[in-house]
């Protein structure tokens, strides 16, 4: 990493390298990642990165040479593709690219190869099938930017992308390769606040359907440390995804690994530089992780191409993070399937009511093993009368959350009917030596797992309620009949 240092420095970057070691550690730990070389106390700068070194289409000149009209005429201003080709160009500039110590060959710093989904074969692809990775994939999608915007603007200028460059640095491959590049190393770096002259060469309209790596905060710590590790990046972050030009590549930043609640070093924005400090003490010899947020094992190997597996709240071991998602089709399906009311355009049009008030079309289960209240609230939307519905839309409420009566039922089969989305049981993959499968058989059966797991426990926890709820309103009935009857006959004595 000595020439990748020296570039670093060289373009007025700052590394305390008497604090943080660029190490590698063995492929199932990622690879390369630093470590602190003494004891770092909470608060302290380990390299800065001035902002004209992020790679964005912000700072790349190519939007500039293009054209900016042409740019957003060649729709190069949305989601990924721009930044793609502004990294392939930098990179086809060899030694006259300001990034030439990032994106070269020597030294080499970004890899070629990915263990993430969207380089596997079907075979391995079909082991993620009920999970949400394939379909999150974008891999067509990706294609037709490539084939519809990006090969269009090269063939557009010769004069910039030389004939002869084609199928050495603007070839499928090679988009897909900066694709997952930015897919696992990306930062979403805003403008700094009231900088309003900066000079924006590649526009900002559009939207972008991907999401980008990690998050930067605003402010050093050291001038505001009570913002240090509080949660209010993951709604900024949101906002942020909103502009492709936010979306940046940021040497050394992108070197740290990461692990389920470890994080021990976050990203920082000023006006000029980008500062990593950490966020905790770290101990010499430790890891510095940076944090891409707490993801589900489903999210990390699709974006990463990695899984955590940690001691969970409810016993074993996988991700805390992990999730299973449960279309609210589904639901509609099962209760279809329970009752022929609500067909067609009776329940089409509580959906269509249910989706403008901006309800959820997705629900998300964890390991809380709660089933989240907008999936009972829109299951009982879809169970009720005629008339509780007509009520129900004029007073523009939902109803209410709460377990009960056929509710149970349909919960239970929709998750019984969401395990059958995957191909194999839960005791089959648990009964599978991990061990000895290949890496990318590997990590697919442990995405399935904890999803299997997530469904496995609502269902018990459902099938539970049921019971209980059972009990209890029998012997509430059991109780108001013994009332009755206790207060007929007493009626019968006073009457005597
Ligand atoms: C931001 S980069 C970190 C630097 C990277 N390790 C390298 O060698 O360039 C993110 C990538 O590092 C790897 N990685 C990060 N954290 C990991 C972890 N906890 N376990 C396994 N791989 C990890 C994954 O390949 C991920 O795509």
């Amino acid at each position: 990493m000595d020439g990748f240092i020296a570039w670093f420095q060289s373009h007025g970057a700052h590394l305390d390298n008497s604090s943080l070691g660029i190490v590698d550690f063995p492929l199932s730990e990622g690879r390369r990642g630093a470590i602190a070389l003494k004891d770092i106390p909470e608060c302290h700068t380990l390299f800065t990165v001035p902002r004209g070194l992020t790679l964005s289409t912000r700072t790349s000149q190519l939007p500039k040479r293009f054209g900016v009209d042409a740019w957003q005429k060649a729709g190069l201003h949305k989601g990924w593709v721009g930044l793609i080709l502004c990294m392939m160009w930098e990179q086809a500039n060899g030694s006259s690219s300001r990034w030439r110590g990032y994106l070269g060959k020597d030294p080499k710093t970004l890899p070629d190869e990915f263990d993430t989904p969207m380089f596997w074969g079907e075979d391995d692809l079909a082991e993620l099938k009920g999970t949400s990775v394939v379909e999150k994939l974008g891999k067509a999608d990706a294609e037709v930017d490539y084939t519809t915007k990006l090969l269009p603007a090269v063939k557009s200028r010769p004069d910039l992308f030389l004939p002869n460059d084609l199928s050495t640095y603007y070839s499928l491959g090679v988009y897909h390769i900066m694709g997952s590049r930015i897919l696992s190393r990306s930062f979403v770096v805003e403008k700094w606040n009231g900088d309003e002259d900066e000079d924006d060469a590649a526009g900002t309209a559009g939207n972008i359907s991907m999401e980008s790596a990690m998050d930067v905060d605003e402010k050093d710590p050291n001038q505001d440390p009570d913002r240090v590790g509080h949660e209010e990046d993951s709604e900024d972050e949101d906002e942020d995804e909103d502009d492709p030009s936010d979306v940046a590549m940021v040497p050394m930043a992108d070197i740290l690994n990461a692990r389920y609640q470890t994080e021990n070093a976050k990203l920082f924005y000023e006006k000029d530089v980008l500062k990593m400090v950490s966020t905790r003490p770290i101990k010499s010899g430790e890891q510095i992780w940076n944090t891409y947020g707490d993801l589900p094992n489903a999210e990390l190997l699709r974006r990463y191409g990695h899984v955590d597996i940690l001691p969970l709240p409810s016993g074993g071991s996988g991700n805390p993070a992990d999730v299973v998602e449960i279309k609210a089709d589904l639901i509609v399906s099962v209760i279809s399937s329970f009752l022929e009311a609500v067909k067609g355009d009776q329940a089409k049009e509580r959906i269509d009511w249910w989706l403008e008030a901006g309800g959820e079309d997705i629900f998300v289960l964890d390991h809380d093993f709660e089933v989240p209240p907008a999936m009972i609230s829109f299951t009982k939307l879809l169970l009720l009368s005629e008339k509780e519905w007509e009520k129900a839309r004029k007073k523009s409420t939902p109803p209410k959350p709460k377990l009960e009566g056929a509710l149970y039922d349909i919960l239970i089969s929709t998750i019984e009917r969401r395990f059958a989305d995957y191909p194999t049981t839960l005791e089959t993959d648990r009964a599978c030596p991990t061990g000895s499968l290949p890496l990318n058989k590997r990590q697919a059966l442990i995405v399935r797992i904890g999803e299997k797991d997530i469904l496995r426990g609502n269902l018990q926890k459902l099938k539970t309620l049921k019971e209980t709820d059972s009990i209890r309103s029998a012997q509430g009935s059991n109780k108001r009949k013994a009332a009755l009857s206790d207060s007929s006959s007493k009626g019968k004595r006073i009457r005597r």
